[in-house]
This record gives C-alpha cells, sequence and structure tokens, in this order.
C-alpha cells in the first residue's frame, strides 16, 4: 500500500470580490460575490514508502497548496487524502509526528534560541524519550556535523549552517515523510553536495522524500521521479532520467584560453556535431553540445588540441527547460518510453 495516496485532489480558493472602499464592503455584505480560484485541481498521486519524488513546476501552479494538503494544514475542497494511512486535515496533530517540513526561505528554528533548545523544544513537543532523543541527535550530528551549531542562535547561523540546523530540526522525530521546499536555495556548492548526500542517506534509510525545487541538480541527485505540475493538474509523473535523455540533453561547456584563439574554426572543424560560437571575452569560447553525441571529454580534448585552455565551466540544463518542453507539447504524459 501506497505511503502517500491523493486521488482526484483538489483546493479551490474562494476570495471576496468586493470594491474598494466602505461602499464597497457595505455592497459586499448585503450582495456577497467571490472569484474562486483552483490552486489544485484533482490532483492523482501514489507515493511507496522509500521513494524521492521530485515535485515541481511553475510559480503558481500549486506545489505548495499540494503540500499544504498533505500536511493536514489545508482542507482539500475535493478529492481525498491519505499518508500513512491517516487523513491528514482530520488528524493533525498525529499525521504532524510523521512528516518533517523543511522550508529552504524561512526556518522553523527558534531565532532567538541556541539550535540546541530549539531541537530540545521540538523533543518535547513530539515526546520523545531522553535516550530515542540521544540517539537521534548522534545519528543527525554524525552527517549533519552539528556540533559547532548547537550552542549558537539561529540568527547568528549563516545559510548552510541554517539549512543543517533546519534538517535536524525537521528529522528529529525522525518522520516517515519529509517534504523539502528548495532545500538548497542560496547555498553554496560544498554545503549543497553536503545537503544533497544527506537527503540521499534517509532516503537510503528508508525515510520517503518529496522534493519541490527549481534546481536540476537536488533533483537528479535525489530523485528516481519527476512529477511535473502545471495549472494545478499533473501533466508528467514518470522516470527521470527518460526525461533528461530525451529533453535535456543539451551541455553548454565555456572555456577559457590562455590567449585569444586566432580563430574558432580549428577546433569547430574537430568537433562536427557541437556548435562553437564566442564567449563574453576574447579569451573565451562557448561550446554547445549533445552529452549524447559528444562526450565532455571530447569537446575539451578538442579544444585543447587548437589552444591552451586554463579554465572550464559546463553549465547544465535548469529544470525550467524541461518543464518548458513539456508544457510545449514535446513530451507527453505517457508517451513511449517516458511514463
Ligand atoms: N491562501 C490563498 N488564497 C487564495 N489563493 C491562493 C492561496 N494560496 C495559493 N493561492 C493561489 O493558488 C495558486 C497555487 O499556488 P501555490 O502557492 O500552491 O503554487 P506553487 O506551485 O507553490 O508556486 P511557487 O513556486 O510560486 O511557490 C496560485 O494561483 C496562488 O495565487
Amino acid at each position: 500500500m501506497p505511503l502517500l495516496e491523493a486521488e482526484g485532489l483538489t483546493k479551490v480558493f474562494r476570495r471576496p470580490d468586493k470594491d474598494p472602499g466602505l461602499r464597497g464592503s457595505l455592497r459586499h455584505l448585503v450582495r456577497r460575490r467571490y472569484t474562486e480560484q483552483v490552486a489544485v485541481a484533482g490532483v492523482d498521486l501514489a507515493v511507496e514508502a522509500g521513494e524521492a519524488v521530485a515535485y515541481v513546476g511553475p510559480n503558481g501552479a500549486g506545489k505548495s497548496t499540494t503540500v499544504k494538503m498533505l500536511s493536514g494544514i489545508l482542507v482539500p475542497t475535493a478529492g481525498s487524502v491519505r499518508v500513512a494511512g491517516l487523513v491528514p486535515h482530520e488528524n493533525r496533530v498525529e499525521n504532524a509526528r510523521r512528516i518533517g517540513v523543511v522550508f529552504g526561505q524561512r526556518t522553523q528554528l527558534w531565532w532567538d534560541l541556541p539550535v540546541q533548545d530549539s531541537l530540545a523544544l521540538l523533543r518535547d513537543m513530539h515526546g520523545i524519550g531522553p535516550k530515542r532523543y540521544a540517539q537521534v541527535l548522534e545519528r543527525l550530528d554524525a552527517v549533519l556535523e552539528l556540533g559547532e551549531l548547537l550552542p549558537t542562535t539561529a540568527r547568528k547561523l549563516s545559510l548552510g549552517q541554517r539549512m543543517r540546523a533546519d534538517l535536524a530540526a525537521a528529522l528529529v522525530h525522525e518522520p516517515s515523510i519529509v517534504y523539502l521546499d528548495e532545500p538548497t536555495i542560496g547555498l553554496d556548492l560544498a554545503v549543497k553536495d553536503r545537503v544533497r548526500a544527506f537527503v540521499r542517506q534517509i532516503v537510503a534509510d528508508g525515510t520517503t522524500v518529496m522534493l519541490t525545487t527549481h534546481d536540476l541538480g537536488d533533483i537528479e541527485d535525489i530523485c528516481r521521479r519527476l512529477v511535473i505540475l502545471d495549472g494545478g493538474r499533473i501533466v508528467y509523473d514518470g522516470d527521470l532520467q527518460a526525461v533528461k535523455d530525451a529533453y535535456a540533453r543539451d551541455r553548454v561547456m565555456h572555456l577559457t584560453l590562455a590567449e585569444p584563439p586566432a580563430s574558432a574554426g580549428g577546433i569547430a572543424a574537430r568537433l562536427p556535431l557541437a556548435r562553437v560560437s564566442d564567449g563574453a571575452t576574447d579569451r573565451e569560447l562557448t561550446v554547445t553540445f549533445d552529452r549524447l553525441a559528444v562526450s565532455a571529454v571530447d569537446v575539451l580534448a578538442a579544444a585543447s588540441a587548437e589552444a591552451e585552455v586554463v579554465d572550464v565551466r559546463i553549465d547544465e540544463p535548469a529544470i525550467e527547460d524541461v518543464v518548458r518542453k513539456v508544457y510545449a507539447g514535446e513530451l507527453r504524459p505517457g508517451a513511449e518510453g517516458v511514463a
């Protein structure tokens, strides 16, 4: 049985439609009018225990509204939802014991308290005994290196430190499902890697993860399944690798050379399947290539044969590019080999 199951999950917000000023308010009292906003429109989703699912879509697609219904904060307008056998909004407290939530842009730590006090408050709120708490903290410390953070108030933490502390706060009660919303936003690469490795570890340990992010790296590192939401509806639910192979194959390599090249023609001639163009300065070149047709090593070898390469950077395609292609109808849900 899936750990998380939603059928026809729908949320319609109703906003009072009134003219400004007192007269508008009075008129609204007499004749009420509302504008309806369908935020989530019949989502069917089944997630098995231990799965890691990327839940993506453009701004306003309905991701947060879905997560709020899954965590019991919002009551669905229609449809059904069960998380670990419970209807979240009917069992908010019990549901809260089973889930963890991390918002990259907000913190659930008490701003003016040392991290250790925030964690202790959460321990008490969840009724965790001292022995179990010590074990969990030890396990979290081993991967998140909490030691230096514990005596520090949340307001004094760097963004990366705060994220490590927030992950600990979300996991201190060992939830079976964790919702992560942009968990690596604003973090530098080293910290990003660490957060991703940690999330991979909890997935390997059996935790179910639902990840909302615009960072393709997060998704690739953590999830095998991609669910794309648009206008409140799921437009794709399937294997991440299939989508990437089909629609996110282009890589862009930025090369910095020791000297301006006599011409980009030599490199282009060695790479007939790639597109070579001028970079931002006269010592830079940009090579765009399909990673299934040409490897990054081939591109570097071709460039090095023609000029002295002093620096290299590769841009990965953004998940938005993939999402945009889905909207353009280039990838259809249920298409052969991808769903
Ligand atoms: N409390 C609310 N009252 C009225 N409308 C709302 C409310 N919350 C969300 N909406 C609307 O519902 C739609 C879906 O919003 P939601 O926040 O779920 O999208 P999202 O995919 O999480 O977007 P983002 O990536 O910007 O966070 C939007 O049109 C939003 O304006």
